[in-house]
């Protein structure tokens, strides 16, 4: 895809959730978080590349002691989404009684976050908790699987923005957008 269709996607696609309401979704996730986990000493696990923003975010909201690390895993990498995980980086944190919570942009299908929350359990944590920005809806979801803590739900249509790609491109904006024709 060249840049100039890039920039053109951007240009026709609509708005879904503008910053401000995406400012008050994190506000209100932080709040919930601090409320569970702020006695727990946590590692807040961000899951690369588009957990970078909503953890960035969701951290400097929080006013008590918090570790931070980061895996990368991802199923997607320019593909239609495999049904294995691509593990790039592992976190470098002992998780052993840990209470870890993986932070991540978006919970589609929900194949990479559960993958990653039985790593964590793996690892003998303590306890594992979820927290997406966004999760779609549509019933092709995971079996059982949810996530604690969700700023946002959007209908089932490709959006990007708030760390969330286009071809690599666009995590960057501050607010959430829908392919435009995506159903
Ligand atoms: O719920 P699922 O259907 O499993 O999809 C959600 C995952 O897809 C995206 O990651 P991707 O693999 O595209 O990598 P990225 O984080 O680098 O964008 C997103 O960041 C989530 O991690
Ligand atoms: N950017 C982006 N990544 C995804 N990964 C799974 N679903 C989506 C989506 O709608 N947008």
């Amino acid at each position: 895809m060249t840049l100039a269709e890039i920039e053109a996607v951007r240009r026709s696609a609509d708005l879904v959730f503008d910053r401000h309401a995406v400012d008050s979704a994190y506000d209100r996730m932080a709040k919930d978080i601090t409320r569970e986990l702020c006695d727990t000493n946590p590692v807040i696990l961000c899951v690369m590349s588009g957990g970078l923003v909503p953890t960035g975010e969701l951290f400097t909201r929080l006013d008590f002691p918090v570790q931070l690390d980061y895996l990368h895993a991802t199923r997607y990498q320019g593909t239609q989404g495999g049904l294995t995980l691509n593990w790039l980086a592992r976190p470098l944190h002992d998780l052993k009684r840990r209470t870890v919570l993986v932070v991540d942009d978006i919970l589609d299908e929900g194949l990479t976050l559960s993958a990653i929350m039985e790593y964590c359990r793996e690892q003998d944590v303590e306890a594992v908790y979820s927290a997406v920005l966004v999760e779609k809806k549509h019933h092709r979801k995971a079996p059982g699987l949810t996530a604690d803590f969700v700023g946002l739900e959007v209908e089932d249509r490709y959006v990007f923005g708030c760390g969330m790609d286009f071809h690599g491109y666009w995590r960057n904006l501050p607010a959430i957008y829908a392919v435009a024709g995506t159903t």
